[in-house]
């Protein structure tokens, strides 16, 4: 006997939801032409006094049994359900794999980034001198690896630490790659500076802690050369992403990111080399995807280990920092590689199953 009461009511229920629904899709549809016209006459969305009415009504109507709390918080939840309703379905980003399918491959002299193959990029932190950079840029080509890095604007934690050699830098750099057949890229922090930057720069990079500079950002979406953007000290993979598309907005479309550690409470490395962005970064966008190994790292006998995981994530590439006297150096001492360390690793590396090569290089 009970057991067919319950049936029953059960059945009463199932009866009710389906006219509840029903009352919820005509109110949800009314809901979408108050909207329509609120847009074409320029008003917000969002009334709350309108929906406090709604609710003291409600509220004062409600003979119960649900409590007052219960009907006022099921009201709002139907009012954000209809402002949902109401709200044009954002478009995606461009920097989305919804927005384009395909990956972005940059092409830069004879090297492809985000193509089939694995790309290595090395250099020292900062550009110190001719000899310096001609010495890397030596042990760069013999290693194989088509992109050299160095810095000439050095955003430091202290005004009191090496700054950079600024243009003068830049033109060392470009010199030594000349020398060598590689391509540039170095980190330019000032939008006054790109124009200059570019005669000696191949891919502008743009540092972490200015990933949300928006001036920048901008200034490098209105140019046409290949970006590098590392991701910010703290920045989430949405902070990130959003990032790269006010370059892409602008009609720069050569973007890569590059994942360089963040920061968390962990001592032991530099920063925590985020992994998981890896794969993520490249299901979200179509964009090639790097790790910088020594800032995220800062430790030279991990740097292989980590690199090979990068490219076992997905990644399209690796960034590693290369000195001929690392002790010597004028910026990141501990963390950059000697020049036999650096053929170690770089043999490492490629010798490993994940780094991708499909041609042998000449
Ligand atoms: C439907 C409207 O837009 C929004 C949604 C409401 C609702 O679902 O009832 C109420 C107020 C607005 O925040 C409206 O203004 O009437």
């Amino acid at each position: 006997m009970n057991n067919q009461t319950l049936q029953q009511l059960r059945s009463r229920m199932d009866d009710l939801n389906i006219k509840l629904l029903d009352l919820l899709s005509e109110r949800a549809a009314i809901g979408r032409q108050i909207g329509e016209i609120k847009q074409s006459e320029g008003l917000p969305l969002h009334d709350p006094a309108r929906e406090n009415e709604m609710l003291d009504r409600l509220a004062a109507r409600n003979a119960g049994p649900l409590e007052e709390k219960a009907i006022r918080h099921l009201f709002q939840e139907i009012f954000k359900a209809t402002l949902e309703v109401q709200q044009p379905k954002k478009k995606p980003l461009l920097v989305s794999r919804k927005s384009k399918r395909e990956d972005t491959v940059i092409r830069i002299g004879n090297t492809e980034i985000g193509g089939a193959d694995s790309v290595l990029v090395a250099g020292p932190c900062s550009v110190e001198s001719l000899e310096q950079v001609m010495e890397v840029a030596a042990a760069l080509k013999k290693a194989g690896v088509p992109v050299i890095r160095g810095g000439a604007f050095k955003p430091r934690t202290s005004p009191y630490d090496f700054q950079g050699l600024g243009f003068e830098g830049l033109k060392l750099l470009k010199e030594a790659a000349d020398e060598y057949g590689l391509q540039t890229i170095s980190e330019i922090v000032t939008p006054a500076h790109l124009e200059e930057a570019a005669k000696y720069v191949d891919i502008i990079q743009i540092g972490a802690r200015n990933m949300q500079n928006f001036e920048l950002l901008k200034a490098a979406g209105d140019m046409r050369k290949p970006v590098l953007l590392k991701r910010g000290l703290a920045a989430t993979m949405d902070e990130f992403l959003h990032a790269a598309e006010y370059i892409v907005s602008r009609g720069n479309s050569q973007v890569m990111l590059i994942e360089r550690g963040i920061r968390t409470y962990e001592k032991w490395t530099r920063n925590t080399l985020d992994i998981s962005a890896v794969p993520l970064l490249k299901q979200m966008s179509h964009l090639p995807v790097l790790v910088d190994v020594s800032h995220s790292t800062g430790r030279k006998e991990i740097m292989a280990p980590c690199a090979k995981a990068a490219l076992a994530a997905g990644a399209d590439g690796i960034m590693v920092e290369v000195h001929p006297n690392p002790a010597a150096a004028l910026s990141d001492a501990d963390q950059q590689l000697n020049l036999g360390e650096f053929a170690e690793f770089i043999r490492e590396v490629k010798s490993s199953g994940v780094y991708r090569q499909s041609a042998p290089t000449v």
